[in-house]
């Protein structure tokens, strides 16, 4: 096959970050319609009015439709919760266990003290993402999202199990099975968790552009991620996760976690699913498992996929005075997004 049509797609979680890296990174997720929009800036988005104006900020910045998420913390009052989303200002709650990744100082600590925000969202329909890692430092960096599972959400998926759950880029075959093993839970995959294993991060020396939270796991975890993205099963679906980190931060002695796939996402997806000799069910990981899961229509319009010679995407792109360097994922890449008409 060497074109392929697909429905438009959606990016179920992406970070654009604000100001001058706002700007700059908005426009390179064109070719999706809606993203889930992550709300972890500096200070985080944590109110539905503060989701409001950062709602008008993206859009300014050319991303026409930002589906807004809160930042959950100790102190979030339900009824703001509640209210954004019935106003339609939220699509979602982010979860980000306090210290587990960039900006997550914010983050909840004690889950006792969110019970009642949790049982709000519960009663009133409001999807909870969570970023699925424990935050021990006793915890093994490779063990912390089983660790999560076990601890975190198999007694949270108990103790509301009627509240909408999207776990977010999922790095392991125990994640997997997770969500497998819970119907009704959603699960979001990156694209460079389907391209790349510890290896590629650590192989010859230390890839900062590879590094990114939850780490890379073992190629046995690749695996099962490539297997779920590429299954058809409606609960796994397309989040790239493109995180941009200003060049410096990520070449420096202690590197920022992300990796910035937003302008490439689509034939990087290509690229796998063509390995897997799955390309057939490309469409169903980007473009219909999520809207299905969030209860949301399918994107009018179509995108094509062109196979053609190795491709050459920029390095970096420039944000304003500092630079952002794409994801290499250090071999060749064959497919482009065919210009439209
Ligand atoms: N994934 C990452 O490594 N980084 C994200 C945060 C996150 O999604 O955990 C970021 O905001 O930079
Ligand atoms: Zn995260
Ligand atoms: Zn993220």
């Amino acid at each position: 096959m060497d074109s392929l049509t697909i429905r438009r797609p959606d990016d179920w979680h992406l970070h654009l970050r604000d100001r001058d890296m706002l700007r700059a990174v908005a426009p390179e997720s064109r070719h999706f319609n809606r993203a889930i929009i992550m709300p972890n800036l500096v200070p985080p988005v944590v109110t539905g009015a503060q989701a409001a104006a950062y709602r008008e900020r993206v859009i300014a910045a050319g991303f026409a439709n930002p589906l807004m998420t809160l930042y959950l913390t100790e102190t979030t009052d339900p009824a703001d919760v509640v209210r954004a989303h019935a106003d339609g200002i939220i699509t979602a709650v982010k979860l980000y266990p306090a210290g587990a990744t960039t900006n997550s100082a914010s983050g909840v600590s004690n889950f006792e003290n969110v019970r009642p925000v949790l049982t709000a969202m519960e009663e009133a329909g409001v999807p909870l993402c969570l970023h699925g890692e424990v935050t021990d430092s006793d915890i093994d960096i490779f063990d912390r999202e089983a660790m999560f599972l076990d601890r975190v959400l198999t007694p949270l998926r108990a103790a509301h199990p009627d509240l909408k759950l999207t776990l977010e880029h999922v790095t392991t075959a125990q994640a997997v099975d997770w969500v497998r093993a819970h119907p009704g839970t959603g699960a979001t995959i990156t694209v460079q968790h389907l391209m790349a294993n510890r290896n590629d991060m650590l192989a010859g020396g230390m890839r900062p552009h590879f590094y990114c939270l939850p780490i890379l796991k073992r190629g046995t975890h690749q695996r099962a991620l490539r297997q779920a993205a590429t299954s058809g099963d409606t609960q796994f679906f397309l989040g790239t996760d493109s995180a941009p980190h200003p060049t410096h931060a990520k070449e420096s002695a202690c590197c920022s976690a992300g990796c910035f796939t937003a302008p490439h996402a689509l034939p990087l997806l290509a690229h796998v699913f063509e390995e897997e000799e799955a390309l057939d069910r490309l469409e169903a990981f980007t473009s219909l498992n999520g809207p299905a899961h969030y209860g949301l229509p399918l994107n009018d319009g179509h995108l094509t996929l062109i196979k053609g010679g190795p491709q050459t995407f920029p390095h970096r792109i420039e944000a304003h005075g500092q630079s952002v360097t794409l994801f290499d994922p250090g071999h060749p890449i064959h497919w482009h997004i065919e210009a439209p008409a």
